[in-house]
């Protein structure tokens, strides 16, 4: 049956988040698994343990590396006042809309509006200018691990577009352009490493077109997603080189003497980066790996990895034969606990077997392990994996082997899987004609591209308009770029000169993923 109330593939929209029907709520697979409650500020969510704890594992492993890198963590004011948002006057006009302003305290109002932080950069940069006078100041490198808001007005989604939401944000300056080039490239291998190793997602590493970058930035780079239910894109992580741009003189004019000039009157900008990773990596793992079960948690993150359910205690069970189940589950739960497995046996009285097991499937917990009285008899466990559902006896005796090894297993088929269905929506586009049906079939189109903007601009209003009759029901919004790979050997080697743009004909420079996204 469906425990979530509609299939993925029919409505996945509906099937990620709850519909609240004639103000009955049906709930889904957010909700069923206690990952969020819904907020009475529209746009704004509650995250519960459930999901937090996700948020805390990816904490955890993404702190340990950027602090072996240098990188510091601080906290700054969540107020921006309006002197010091409008520093980045020229992009932030683009962004003015969904800043947050405090007007009022109490009945008085305020002389000056205070914008609430929707990014950090005009709330420290002002502060590296003051702390960084000197080349051996540099590099400084600190990270926020905060929230921000952005007052969107486009449909608000659990996890993926929020009016706030939890993120960290780094900020490093830099002597010279290699050193933050390198670091650009370092972290945003962080941000893979966080999607595939931790959370069994594929990311696609590439760099924005100049449509698409942070208008601010040199250049950004970027770990882009793929959703396949959806058969959108998604910009999962980014990871900015400012370049000069925010440490010039008209800006926060963060500058140092330059080590490296010969006359030693020299002066140099800092040059800065800047990434972020957010809540919305918990949206993506949920979207690519749940079904119709509900949540399908990767091991490495669910809070829970292993439930230990009692079976086959019925009312006529006695008391002692229900004992000695019970104590068996309690048993083989500390033995996994005892090495590092986050287990949990579940002796709730009053609830069936079969209504546990759909509970913890609906939270994805990654394996059950069942015990009744014959699993007793021949000392076994019947181990069920959520992603697949296969059923396995393991003797107790092997406990300890088998079962971090099925969590491993589990990980790595899960990522197979995903890599697979990514790869599958990834349609080499070399024919105007088949771009806009490949996007129809929820597929990214890959074609050689020219990199000029208004070839972007193009593109997007051409296949907003489909040149093919459709069905209306089914708008195709325009498709963008979302990366140029650096990987280009996947495809058949664009010649010089010779390959044209799918998009206007002229030579084409990279392979581009274009398609809609989120
Ligand atoms: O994307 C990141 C990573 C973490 C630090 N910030 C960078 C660039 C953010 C670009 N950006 C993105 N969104 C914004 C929204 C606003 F309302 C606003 F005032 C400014 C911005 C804005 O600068
Ligand atoms: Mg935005």
């Amino acid at each position: 049956q469906i425990a979530i109330g509609v299939k993925k593939e029919v409505d996945l929209s509906a099937w990620y988040q709850s519909v609240s029907v004639l103000r009955k709520e049906r709930d889904r697979v957010l909700l069923k698994a206690d990952m969020l409650e819904y907020y009475s500020v529209s746009g704004c969510y509650i995250l519960r343990p459930w999901s937090y704890g996700i948020w805390e594992e990816i904490q955890d492993w993404f702190n340990k590396k950027i602090k072996a890198m240098g990188v510091q963590n601080a906290s700054f004011p969540m107020f921006v006042s309006s002197k010091a948002l409008e520093r980045e006057k020229d992009h932030i006009e683009g962004f003015s809309p969904e800043v947050a302003w405090v007007t009022r305290a109490g009945s008085s109002e305020l002389e000056e509006p205070i914008a609430i932080r929707p990014t950090s950069e005009t709330v420290m940069y002002p502060y590296y200018a003051k702390w960084i006078k000197s080349h051996r100041d540099l590099p400084l490198k600190l990270n926020l691990w905060n929230n921000v808001v952005r007052w969107e007005f486009k449909h608000p989604q659990p996890f993926l577009r929020t009016r706030e939401y939890l993120w960290q944000e780094g900020h490093t300056a830099h002597l010279t352009k290699a050193e933050a080039d390198k670091e650009v490239l370092e972290i945003l291998e962080l941000y893979r490493r966080v999607y595939e190793e931790l959370l069994a997602v594929p990311m696609i590493p590439g760099v924005k077109s100049e449509k698409e970058k942070f208008a601010g930035a040199l250049y950004t780079t970027t770990v882009e997603g793929f959703i396949p239910a959806s058969g959108r894109g998604i910009q999962a992580g980014t990871s900015h080189c400012l370049g000069q741009n925010f440490s010039q003189p008209e800006m926060f004019n963060i500058v140092v003497e330059d080590p490296n000039d010969p006359t030693g009157q020299g002066k140099t900008y800092a040059w800065q980066n800047s990434w972020g990773l957010s809540t919305r990596t918990i949206g993506v793992m949920v979207m690519v790996h749940g079904d119709n079960q509900g949540l399908v948690l990767p091991p490495r993150v669910a809070s829970v990895q292993v439930v230990v359910v009692p079976c086959g205690i019925t009312a006529k069970t006695s008391d002692a034969d229900r004992n000695k189940i019970n104590d068996a589950c309690d048993e083989l739960a500390k033995s996994l606990i005892d090495i590092d497995i986050r287990a949990k046996a579940d002796l709730r009285e009053g609830y069936t077997p079969g209504y546990k097991f759909n509970d913890w499937e609906q939270k994805g917990v990654p394996v059950r392990l069942e015990i009744g009285p014959n699993d007793l008899a021949k000392q076994q466990t019947v181990s069920v994996r959520r992603d697949t559902g296969a059923k396995a006896p393991i003797a107790l005796a092997d406990l300890k082997t088998t079962v971090p090894k099925l969590l491993e297993t589990i990980h790595n088929d899960m990522y197979a899987k995903a890599l697979n269905d990514y790869n599958a929506h990834l349609k080499e586009v070399t024919r105007w004609e088949d771009f806009v049906p490949t996007l129809d079939n929820k597929c990214i189109a890959v074609i050689p591209w020219c990199e000029r903007e208004a070839c972007e601009d193009d593109i997007k209003e051409r296949s907003g308009r489909s040149a093919e009759p459709q069905d209306e029901r089914a708008p195709s919004a325009g498709a963008k770029s979302l990366a140029i790979p650096f990987d280009q050997d996947r495809w058949t080697p664009i010649e010089p000169g010779k390959t044209k743009c799918v998009g206007c004909d002229q030579d084409a420079k990279r392979w581009t993923m274009f398609g809609r996204s989120y």
